[in-house]
């Protein structure tokens, strides 16, 4: 069968094609960075109308009143089971980068004594910068370490293991279940990164007994443009996390505005500052689309797609390209193609309707975000490619 026939008949025996129909999408562009920046679903521009005309501008500040203060554990019960969490163990607020500074100085302080933080190599750099000020801060030393080595490496001096659960460039999808349980047998807490994991595919939190983790809500749960992160912090913790940004919003009695600081209740203490209720409410409507699938049958589709856009870049682009990603159940939900000149090609791709991103030092990226990507674009994008390259 021509890979055009296979792309129809994937595409026609898709169980979750209809979610496509939920975001509003440009029929003349192929959309994979969805790994950056996720499409807007249809449910979010009448939500923020609602939200603006109605609720900001007719209810005015008797909206914090109306919905708009609890948004943040609210919209963490509805991520939970995303993350395999039981609800009130997560707080959406703030950006990744902010909440991972949170959970690195509250794990030191969880687990005082030991002089290292583990942070791994090929790291997205915010998680390094903010492993390195988290450090100076509180007197610890940074280690980098491979992933693939993360389990061996935890040892008596190591307070924190920081780790990313998909690598941001390659795809790789690491063994959050092993290498929490060699931390914790080290003694040492690890907080994981989700960013590139969750809405990709299932994770467990809680039955991998993980200590603190982070994502961010704009990729695979479209959000939008700098939405909301999301910090979970488990019930076992939760009466000793003691978070550094300690803002009146996480604070026990926000209203009584006392001097002293008192942390709230549960995961509430992950809270700052005011949330931002407009990015939070767009969230709250880009996850309806939930509603309608679930997150078993997107990491099946996501795993049959990037199979065939693998297939695909053997047939056509042959040995013009070298996969970064790995070929077996081990990746998250996007793929890594090294080629020369990777910057150059990435803009001739996008000039063509065909966005990836491109990532130093020569990696193309293509994200497939299950929701909304069909088989026939992961044909269109080797096609588009192998004119380029
Ligand atoms: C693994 C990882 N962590 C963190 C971030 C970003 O953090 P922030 O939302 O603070 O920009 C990204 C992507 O931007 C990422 O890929
Ligand atoms: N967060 C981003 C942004 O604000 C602008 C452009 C890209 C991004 C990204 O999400 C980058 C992404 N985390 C990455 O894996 O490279």
């Amino acid at each position: 069968m021509s890979l055009a026939d296979t792309a129809r008949k994937l595409d026609a025996l898709d169980p979750i094609a209809h979610c496509r129909d939920e975001f509003d999408l440009d029929p003349d562009v192929v959309y994979l960075n969805g790994n950056s920046l996720g499409a807007l679903p249809r449910a979010v521009a009448p939500r923020l109308a609602e939200v603006v005309g109605q609720q900001w501008g007719r209810r005015l500040i008797r909206g914090w009143g109306e919905g708009w203060w609890g948004a943040p554990e609210r919209l963490g019960d509805r991520l939970a089971p995303l993350v395999g969490s039981a609800p009130g163990q997560v707080v959406v607020g703030d950006s990744t980068s902010v909440n991972l500074f949170k959970a690195l100085v509250a794990a030191i302080r969880l687990n005082p004594g030991r002089p290292e933080l583990l942070v791994d190599a090929a790291t997205f750099p915010t998680d390094g910068y903010i492993a390195a000020s988290v450090a100076r801060l509180t007197g610890v030393r940074v280690r980098p370490v491979p992933m693939p080595e993360a389990a061996a490496e935890v040892n008596e001096h190591t307070a924190v293991l920081l780790a990313n659960h998909v690598d941001f460039r390659s795809g790789v999808l690491h063994d959050m279940g092993a290498i929490t349980e060699a931390a914790h047998r080290a003694g040492a807490l690890v907080v994981w990164d989700l960013c590139h994991s969750v809405g990709a595919l299932p994770v467990e939190l809680d039955a991998h007994q993980v200590d603190l983790a982070v994502g961010c809500t704009y990729k695979f749960l479209n959000g939008g443009p700098g939405a909301p992160a999301f910090l979970y912090v488990p019930q076992r913790f939760q009466d000793a996390f003691d978070q550094p940004l300690s803002g009146w919003c996480g604070h026990a009695e926000p209203f009584a505005m006392t001097p002293e600081y008192t942390p709230g209740a549960g995961v509430t203490r992950g809270r700052t500052g005011t949330p931002d209720i407009l990015s939070m409410l767009a969230l709250d409507a880009a996850l309806d689309v939930w509603d309608k699938t679930s997150i078993a049958e997107v990491r099946a589709k996501g795993l049959r797609l990037t199979d065939f856009f693998l297939s695909c870049v053997d047939e056509l682009l042959g040995d013009r390209v070298t996969v970064r990603t790995p070929r077996d159940t081990g990746r998250g939900n996007h793929v890594a193609l090294s080629v020369p000149d990777a910057g150059q090609v990435m803009k001739e791709l996008i000039a063509r309707e065909v966005i990836g991103d491109y990532r130093p030092p020569d990696v193309l990226r293509f994200g497939f975000a299950p929701l909304y990507v069909r088989y026939a674009d992961a044909l269109t994008a080797v096609e588009v490619i192998a004119g380029v390259i």
